[in-house]
This record gives structure tokens, sequence and C-alpha cells, in this order.
């Protein structure tokens, strides 16, 4: 017993001294670890868009603000709660708590995204720079043609410059990846010499790595001296990496002549049409231009006419204006979002995802208890005069195919018409020998602020994605050839949400509508 020794109670005063130092460094390092956290939440805080509705939704359509939040997600949130489950010991019950509250807010509800979510990013960013030609400088400043979010952080730019470089081997490819590592560099000097302090998403941010990864864009344009340079750059910041010694030892020895200087790959990507079209900044033939029109389209129903615009004769490519209302448009995207699904490249079921296109899909029945579907196909039927009846065999049209695009998403160019003879036999049963897509109607269901086209780079027509409007052409010829120039494409989302409704009818079912002419070569109009 203590109290029976005052020697003992001596002993036990000295303890308790220190005792307190112990708990005071353990306090201090536990606030210092709660301060870097806030220190970090308000990091975050810093990147987010203003906490209402419009602000969020602009920065979500942003590809550069969409982007950040899957990085946020995919890494520094992980970070972030990867750090707070190291004071679960300290504080057990709250820390229940939070994760209750997370799981309440419907994020298990969605997948939380993963690198794959990451890459798929990065990569649509990579397109949308090549294809929409956006400099580095403004995509880094979140800028997307005077639309802004917050910038990209050193890591992001390292993460562009990488995928860019490898993204073809293009000479124009590997100068962009320049550009973007020495963005990633100079962020990273400045930032160093502001506060010293990385943010949790640029944790992994390594300035070797940087300049390993310029080394290699260098030397993808034949500058082997400049690639041994800052490979021996990256090397001395870590002079332990032996893969650093091997890349530096590799382009030395590529420089010091006994290779002579020799070039690598200096493909340069081609400016394709689809590309031009794209932009919109396709030459324009008067002759052509010349034979076009608008007009009053007389449809199956008398006092009924639509607006259409066409856009080229042969084959017949037009859109038609105010074809759907705003409600309508409203009802078919209500009933698709819950069941939208990845989709495949082709239409035939358990077939990949596909990187030709980066989108979601689904479909709607005419039978749907929601009236406006069938409504709709009556439209369809009317404004084209193609048959749109839906039968358990031998349908002369498709169900409603209601697609949206991903971050940069897109519609790489395609024939509509099935190519491979091996597919007709693989559709289901009610579209079993109901031939080819005779024709495709896709009605634009929202507008997209930038981007999204859908373009025919074998005619050099271009329809814009105009709301409550509908592009219509035919795949098929008079005589059931296949129209090689129908191949269309939908072009990469640039900022906002595309979402579109397909209705496709069948070869088979419009003999008595559209008959063949009477010559193989017989037109539309
Ligand atoms: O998104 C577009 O503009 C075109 C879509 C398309 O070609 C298709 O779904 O087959
Ligand atoms: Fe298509």
């Amino acid at each position: 017993e203590v109290y029976s020794s005052t020697a003992d109670v001596v002993q036990l005063a000295n303890n308790e001294q220190l005792l307190v130092g112990l708990l005071e460094t353990y306090l201090d390092n536990e606030l210092a670890r709660i301060k870097e956290l806030q220190t970090h939440l308000e990091d975050i805080k810093k990147l987010l868009p203003e906490n209402t509705e419009t602000s969020i939704a602009n920065y979500a359509v942003n590809p550069v603000g969409a982007y950040s939040t899957i990085k946020r997600f995919a890494v520094t949130w992980t970070h972030f709660f990867a750090q707070i489950s190291d004071l679960k010991h300290a504080n057990n019950t709250a820390l229940r708590g939070l994760a209750t509250d997370i799981v309440s807010l419907g994020l298990s509800h969605h997948i939380w995204p993963q690198v794959v979510d990451l890459n798929g990013a990065v990569a649509a960013l990579v397109r949308l720079q090549k294809m929409y030609q956006i400099p580095v400088k403004e995509l880094a400043d979140g800028n997307i043609r005077g639309m802004k979010v917050s910038r990209l952080g050193p890591d992001d730019c390292l993460r562009l410059g990488r995928a860019m470089l490898h993204s073809d081997y293009s000479s124009s490819s590997a100068a962009l990846a320049i550009q973007w590592m020495e963005e990633a560099i100079r962020m990273h000097e400045q930032r160093h010499s502001a506060n010293g302090e990385q943010s949790l998403g640029d944790r992994s941010f390594q300035i070797e790595e940087a300049y390993s990864a310029l080394a290699d864009a260098h030397a993808q344009l034949g500058n082997v001296t400049a690639a041994a340079n800052f490979a021996m750059k990256a090397f001395v910041k870590d002079p332990e990496n032996s893969s650093l010694k091997e890349k530096f030892l590799k382009y030395e020895d590529m420089s010091s002549g006994s290779h002579s200087q020799k070039k690598i790959s200096r493909r340069n990507t081609t400016d394709s049409m689809y590309e031009r079209l794209c932009r919109g900044d396709q030459w324009k033939d008067p002759k052509i231009e010349a034979r076009l029109f608008c007009q009053y389209k007389n449809t199956l129903v008398p006092i009924r006419p639509v607006k259409e615009e066409v856009l080229y004769l042969d084959p017949r490519v037009s859109i038609f204006y105010d074809v759907i209302t705003d409600k309508e448009a409203a009802i078919l995207l209500e009933l698709a979002k819950s069941k939208m699904i990845r989709a495949p490249l082709g239409d035939v079921a358990g077939e990949k995802t596909s990187e030709q296109r980066i989108g979601k899909l689904t479909w709607l029945w005419d039978a749907d208890v929601n009236t406006t579907v069938a409504h709709l196909s009556k439209r369809v039927e009317e404004i084209t005069g193609l048959s749109t009846v839906i039968r358990d065999k031998l349908a002369d049209a498709e169900a409603w195919q209601i697609a949206t695009y991903g971050i940069g998403g897109m519609f790489e160019p395609h024939h509509d018409f099935y190519v491979d003879e091996g597919w007709l036999n693989q559709l289901p049963s009610h579209l079993l020998n109901t031939g080819r897509r005779i024709a495709t109607f896709v009605f634009y269901l929202t507008d997209v602020q930038l981007g999204g086209a859908t373009v025919f780079p074998e005619i050099n027509v271009r329809v814009p994605p105009v709301k409550n409007a509908a592009a219509f052409w035919y795949n098929l010829k008079r005589s059931g050839d296949m129209y090689h120039a129908s191949m269309h494409a939908g072009c990469p989302v640039l900022y906002g949400q595309k979402w579109i409704a397909n209705k496709w009818t069948r070869e088979r079912g419009q003999i008595f509508r559209r008959r063949c002419g009477l010559s193989p070569r017989a037109t539309d109009e």
C-alpha cells in the first residue's frame, strides 16, 4: 500500500510529472494529426464548386471538373479516410458514427470510383484535348472555352502527360506530353516555394517521375540528347532507383553516337475528316451546298408538317426541328435513368464493353405503361412514313434505345446496318429475319453545350445535337444495298450531357413503304 510509505508518494508525485509530459506529447501528436487532416479538408474544399445546384451541375459537366471529382474519390478521399482510421483507437464510437453517416449519403449505392474510372477520365481528357485542340494551359486551368472550374495540380498534369505520350506514337502527342510534364514541374516548384506542403491529391507526385516521363517524350521525338539530360536529372533525384539508372544509361548510350541519333517514330496523326467535322471546321462544297434546302415536310398527318433541313441528298440526311416536346423528352429520361448499363459495341447481349463507344444505354418498349413511348414511335412513323410496329415476330422496328455518353464520351465512326451476316442471326427473336436497319432516327433529348455532334465523315455532313430535334438518315439504298456513306459517329462530348433516343426501322417491314426505285440508284425525297 502506498499510504504506508511517504517515499512511495514522493515517487508517485514524480511519476505524475512524467505522465503529464507523456500525455502532452501524445495529445500534441494527435492534435497535429487532426490539424493536418483539417488542412487537407480545407484544401479539398477549395477545389469544390460552390454548394448550389447550378454550380455543382456546371462543375460536373465540365470534363476537368468531372475528372477531378473522380480523382478525389479514387485517390484523395481514400487517403483521407486512411488517415482517419489511424485515429480509430482514439475515438472509436465517433468514427463508427462517421462511417454510418457516410453510408447513409447513398455513396454505397454507387460504386466508389476506382483506378479504372480515374484512367478512363484521364483518357477522356486526352481525347478531348486532341480532338478539340485545347491548349495545355487552358485545360490545366480547368478552362473549357471560357467555362472554368478549379485548376489541376502537378500530379494531374503528370498523369495527363503520360497518357498523352502513350495514346499514340505521334510527334504531336509527344509534343503535348512534354508541355504537360513541364507544367507539372512548374506547378510543383511553385507550390514548393509557396508552402512546402503537398496536398493529398499530389501526395504521390515525385519530380523524378516527371523528369523520367519527359525523357521518354523527348526520345519519342528523336531528341535523344534531351532525353539523356532529363533521364540524368531523374536519376540524380533518386540515385537508388535502378530503373531510372537503366533509363539514363540507355538514353546516354543512344545519344553518345553509337546509335547516331536514331530517330524514333515521327508518325503524325492525320487530321481526319471525322475530327474536322467534330470541330465544325470542315470545308463546304458550294456545288453540294447549293442543292440543299429547308422545307416544311408533309407528314402522314395532313395539317402537321415538320421543319426539315436537308443536309445531304444521297444518302438523304436530314434534321427535323421541334419534333419532341420538353415534357416528352423528360419522360423518356425519367423512364430510362434507373436502367442504364454500360454500352457494348454492337447490340448483341454479353458482348464486351467497348472503347469505341463510351456511354450507357437501355431500351424502352412501346408496351410501356407510359404511353409516351408508343406515342413517339408513332411520331417517327408520321414523319418518316416508315412503320415502327413492334411484334413478337417479324417486327418492323426496334424498341427505343436511350443512350447517354460519359466524360468525353463518343461513338466512333460506324455503320448502323449489320456489316457482319453473323450478327443478323444472333438477333433477339422479334428481329430475326427482319433484315438490316434500313434507317436511323435519333431524337436529341438534351442540349449539349459543346461537342457531341453526329457526323458523317464520308459525305462531310455534321448534324448539331439540338434539343428536341431529330436526325434522320437511310442506311440502305432503295435497292437494299448498303450505303457505305451512311458511316457516322457521335463526337466526343466536350461540355454538357448528351442523351439521345434511337429508333431503328428494319428493312423487311418497309417493303410497301419504301419501294425499290426504278433503277438501283434511285434516291429518297
Ligand atoms: O450519338 C450520336 O450522335 C450517334 C449515335 C449512333 O450513331 C448510334 O447510337 O448508333
Ligand atoms: Fe449509329
